[in-house]
């Protein structure tokens, strides 16, 4: 079964884009999305996360202490590193067990992640789908959904890779903007999918 990768940098729109995907009967795997639910009901992730930062990691009822581990791994690259090499793999194991649970019928599936090629996980796609969106635009729908200042839109945009190097290794490309339709742009592409 034919894996693709989908990307894009903050608000613009890739979880929109896969929304029309689902539409269309694709199997979506939102990996942002796993990556916080694992956290807390992988054995192994818990497990590894407990030994490398403590058990203060997780309070009495099991739940992620998210101040901790921001405390831990904001600004410190190798710590990040150290949280991913745990939190990375744990995500491929929860994507290898949804594949195997889909029906084998599926023309092709779509794997949603914001750092699919600052994290090296695009080497585990066939191909690769980028979403852009204009900064202005993009800046402003993550203000309106999220309820966020432009300072802090603009700070979590600058640990993600530019779209100009992203387009360099996308194999396609989806622009989430006024000039083009998105519903016929995926159109297009899902019929050279399936
Ligand atoms: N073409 C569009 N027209 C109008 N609103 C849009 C369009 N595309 C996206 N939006 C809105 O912009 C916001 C950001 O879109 P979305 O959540 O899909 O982006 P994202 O790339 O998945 O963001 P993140 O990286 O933060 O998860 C959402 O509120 C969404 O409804």
């Amino acid at each position: 079964m034919m894996k693709i990768g989908i990307t894009g940098g903050i608000g613009s729109g890739k979880s929109t884009v896969c929304y029309v995907f689902e539409h269309l009967g694709i199997p979506v795997f939102y990996a942002d999305t796993v990556a916080k639910e694992i956290m807390v009901t992988d054995p192994v992730l818990t497990a590894g996360v407990m030994e490398a930062f403590g058990a203060e990691s997780y309070d009495a009822a099991g739940r992620l202490n998210n101040k901790h581990i921001a405390g831990i791994v904001f600004n410190n690259s190798t710590e990040l590193a150290r949280l991913n090499a745990l939190v990375h793999p744990a995500v491929f194991r929860a994507f290898d067990l949804w594949l195997e649970a889909l029906p084998a019928n599926v023309p092709y599936v779509l794997k949603e992640a914001a750092l699919l090629f600052e994290s090296g996980s695009y080497q585990a796609c066939d191909k690769t789908v980028l979403v852009t969106s204009p900064l202005e635009t993009r800046l402003r729908r993550v203000m309106e959904r999220d309820g966020a200042t432009e300072e802090q839109v603009l700070a979590r945009m600058s640990k993600q890779w530019s779209d100009d190097e992203k387009l360099k290794m996308a194999d396609f490309l989806i622009r989430n903007d006024e000039s083009q339709s998105v519903i016929l742009q995926v159109m297009e592409l899902h019929h050279q999918f399936i």
